[in-house]
């Protein structure tokens, strides 16, 4: 069983790899959405696999350091796309959250991506 919570945030960034004259290359912001997937057994008296209000807590710190700030200035998010968003989000929560399963990243309503660990 899979369950997820998800979250959202504004950030600023640029993408300093693209091509001369790319759009994303510029100074930009999006209202990224970020949903947390935990796998595991469900707990026989609890009903839940880990309470909701338990992943909202222990992502905070890291909602924190995202939410209304300039992603470049993170360490290790120098170059911060989707997919480096995602294993950057993975390696915060992963030593906290070990049932964790998926970290799916949507940037725009229309594109994103989704990191299993590997
Ligand atoms: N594989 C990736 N491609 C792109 C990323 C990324 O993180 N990974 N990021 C960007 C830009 O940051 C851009 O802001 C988002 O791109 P895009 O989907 O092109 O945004 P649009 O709003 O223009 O999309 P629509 O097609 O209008 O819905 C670019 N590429
Ligand atoms: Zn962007």
């Amino acid at each position: 069983m899979e369950i997820f919570k998800e979250f959202t945030f504004e950030s600023a960034h640029r993408l300093p790899h693209v091509p001369e004259g790319h759009k994303c290359g510029r100074l930009h912001g999006h209202s990224f959405r970020v949903a947390i997937y935990l796998e595991g057994e469900v707990n026989a008296h609890t009903g839940w696999i880990r309470d909701f209000s338990e992943i909202k807590q222990i992502f905070k710190p890291v909602y924190e350091r995202l939410d209304h700030n300039y992603l470049n200035d993170l360490p290790g998010l120098d170059n911060p796309t989707s997919e480096n968003l995602a294993i950057w989000i993975w390696n915060e929560l992963k030593p906290l959250l070990p049932e964790l399963s998926r970290v799916r990243v949507h940037e725009t309503c229309t594109s994103g991506c989704e990191y299993r660990g590997q």
